[in-house]
């Protein structure tokens, strides 16, 4: 990741431009050349087949590892991520779990559970949730407190890996209606890796449509229509849409649209 010039001020930032970007793991090439950008404050998805090198280029955008070319520009310092699997310490209860980034930062015990504290209330749990231990809560909560605790470090660009996959259908409406307005009220700069077309649309002002692997960016779409007002009939009308694309269609695997 090389910082841009103004490695300070993420609020004037250009936002994330990944440029060229190839990578290979051993002699496997994982992502050719891909290249997009993303305005700051804005959400972005990277969506593609399994296995296509979605998960492996968000690591690199959160500074975790570094591509073999090419670059990622940006000049965000304080990255979160939230993944599938929530990751949390089964032997620290929730309100702990949530807190925990938090012990890295200059920061004292109270002001540490007082910020712990009002995320539960944030994402939607009580302060009972908040004594319970991982393998106590449901997995919608548990998510809950992944979330809360990626947003504790008071985060200036989110990475979401496939949050809401391990989720039943309602659940994950619920937690993309969560995620959509925490995101969109503090204008979070956002990646959101996902294999779901319907939850692309639902929540990205840009989408990267990753080929197979090894990936190449097969197509961009920008979704202008501001998140609230993107009811069931403007996402299934806008994944038929897109899926008429036939660079979308082929490289999500599907027939394209219209020759259905
Ligand atoms: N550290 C690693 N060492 C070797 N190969 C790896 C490593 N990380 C990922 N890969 C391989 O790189 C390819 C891309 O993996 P990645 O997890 O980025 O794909 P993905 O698009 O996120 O997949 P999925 O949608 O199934 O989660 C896969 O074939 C994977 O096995």
């Amino acid at each position: 990741m090389t910082p841009a010039p103004d490695s300070t001020a993420a609020t004037s930032s250009p936002g994330l431009v990944v440029e060229a970007v190839s990578h290979a793991f051993g002699p496997e090439p994982v992502l050719t050349e891909v290249s997009f950008a993303l305005p700051a404050g804005k959400v972005g998805c990277l969506i593609g087949p399994s296995g296509c090198g979605k998960s492996t280029l968000l690591a690199m955008i959160g500074g975790l590892s570094r591509p073999d070319q090419g670059r990622i520009v940006h000049a965000f310092v304080r990255p979160a991520f939230a993944f599938q699997d929530p990751c949390l310490l089964p032997w620290r209860d929730a309100r702990q779990n949530i807190a925990f980034g938090l012990k890295a930062l200059p920061m004292g015990r109270t002001e540490r559970d007082a910020r712990a504290e009002r995320l539960l209330g944030i994402v939607g749990l009580s302060e009972d949730d908040g004594d319970k231990f991982p393998h106590e809560l449901s997995g919608g909560m548990r998510q809950r407190v992944a979330l809360a605790r990626a947003l504790a470090i008071d985060p200036d660009l989110v990475l979401l890996d496939e949050p809401f996959s391990a989720l039943d259908v309602g659940l994950r409406r619920q937690m993309q209606a969560l995620v959509q307005r925490l995101i969109d009220a503090r204008g979070l700069t956002t990646v959101l890796v996902t294999h779901d077309l319907a939850e692309a649309v639902r929540m990205a002002d840009r989408i990267v449509v990753l080929s197979p692997r090894p990936a190449r960016v097969a197509a961009l779409h920008d979704i202008a229509v501001p998140h609230a007002a993107r009811d069931d009939g403007f996402v299934h009308a806008e994944v038929g849409r897109l899926l008429a694309d036939p660079a979308t269609a082929r490289a999500l695997a599907v027939e394209p649209e219209a020759s259905r």
